[in-house]
């Protein structure tokens, strides 16, 4: 089988060379794999142009195997630039190793949930060592299709095409996709994940507009929703065989949906349940919504109830730091947060095949990165990306 070595260079702390050249290489000498190509990305959108090139370039009967070191966010334009690439025959079964060299490593901490006691470097190298092993085993990816909408112009203006994206670990709006956005601007003075948390104060005070529809997936044919006291999904309420869409107003503080992950960062256990779901069952999507008109103190939308409600936000987000304690928090009477009694979830976790944003004016300032109609839905399992894994018991 043709094996890729690819890594983005400036991923992270930007030691994904030194790390191949000190572990991964010797790693696959040591196990007589001779790989096709070993390259570095130069610049964004740059691995999906070597793959492509590379499969355009050859018969592709057989699949291709790819090490891949960088975090999520290379992970997510290979799997996009091989979807927009033009080719005449289907692409084949395409296998990763993958290497934690980003910052976050999503779907690599939700693949191989790290434990305190492990060697930082075995750690890095258990995709591979799965792949060179006598007897590799290989989980498929789910994939989310998302698709944007331009913002409605007004006729003869013509409105620019939609956008399509495919996601393989989150799909968000509110204060999550406002995090990544700004998050980005703080990469050079900071290369770990403190960044993401400094995004997060900067926006935790916001609130975004919109009507939501949720689908259900196959299978249960409904909308699911975590029920703390069961300790298990359960329909949703809205939610029949007849009538299975879930129309919900916000405003919303927190939107977010996963595929194929539990967790954003090692610690960061936003959808805990998600592999929960077993290999083969109908794909799904886990999201995690936090809507302020759920607090029964909550009158109206004002800066000062904005603040007030930052700091509930803030105990939700450090309630999935511990093991994603979040989806068992719920409002006391006097509104204060509370792990006992029956009343209301702080947070809505929602199990569905899909969801759509149609996002609505409110008299406060949105965000950007929210302001458009998002449509996220997932697909079947595509059988042409596999994860190398072991085991999980
Ligand atoms: N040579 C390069 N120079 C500049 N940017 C690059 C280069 N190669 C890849 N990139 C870009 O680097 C960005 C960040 O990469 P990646 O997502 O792998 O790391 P990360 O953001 O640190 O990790 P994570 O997504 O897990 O938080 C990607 O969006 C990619 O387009």
């Amino acid at each position: 089988m043709p094996v890729l070595v690819i890594y983005n260079p400036v991923s992270g702390d930007r030691s994904a060379e030194a790390f191949f050249d000190e572990h991964v290489l010797p790693l696959l000498a040591q196990h007589g794999v001779t790989p096709d190509k070993v390259i570095a990305t130069e610049s964004s959108g740059h691995v999906g142009s070597i793959v492509a090139d590379y499969l355009l370039s050859t018969v592709h009967a057989q699949p291709l195997s790819i090490v891949l070191g960088s975090g999520d966010g290379t992970l997510h334009e290979l799997i996009n630039e091989l979807n927009n690439a033009p080719s005449s025959k289907p692409f084949p079964r395409i296998h990763l190793a993958l290497v934690p060299c980003g910052t976050a490593n999503a779907l690599y901490s939700s693949l191989f949930p790290p434990s305190s006691q492990e060697d930082p470097v075995e750690y890095k190298l258990k995709s591979v060592k799965a792949f060179v092993s006598a007897d590799p085993h290989s989980v498929p990816l789910n994939l989310a299709v998302n698709v944007l909408s331009p913002p409605h112009v007004r006729p003869p203006a013509q409105a620019p095409p939609k956008q399509v994206s495919i996601s393989a670990v989150v799909a968000s709006t509110s204060l999550h996709a406002s995090i990544l956005h700004d998050s980005e601007a703080l990469r050079a003075s900071d290369p770990t994940i403190e960044r993401f948390k400094t995004a997060a104060y900067q926006n935790i005070a916001r609130w975004y507009y919109a009507s939501v529809k949720l689908f259900p997936r196959k299978g249960p044919e409904v909308v699911e929703v975590y029920d703390p006291t069961a300790g298990a999904f359960v329909p949703h309420e809205s939610s029949t065989e007849d009538e299975p869409i879930v129309d919900l107003i916000g405003p919303f503080s927190y939107f977010l949906s996963t595929v194929n992950v539990d967790r954003l960062e090692p610690a960061f256990r936003i959808t805990p349940k998600a592999k929960e779901l077993e290999e083969g069952t109908p794909a799904a999507l886990d999201l995690v919504m936090v809507r302020p008109m759920r607090d029964p103190f909550y009158t109206m939308d004002s800066e000062e109830t904005r603040k007030a409600f930052a700091e509930k936000v803030g105990k939700v987000l450090g309630a999935a730091y511990q093991d994603g304690a979040h989806i068992n928090l719920r409002y006391a009477e006097d509104g204060s947060i509370t792990t006992e009694g029956d009343g209301p979830t702080v947070v809505e976790y929602v199990r569905c095949g899909g969801w759509e944003w149609e996002p609505v004016s409110s008299l406060l300032p949105a965000m950007k990165p929210c302001a458009n109609p998002l449509r996220c839905r997932t697909t079947s399992t595509i059988e042409r990306i596999f994860c190398a894994r072991t085991e999980i018991s």
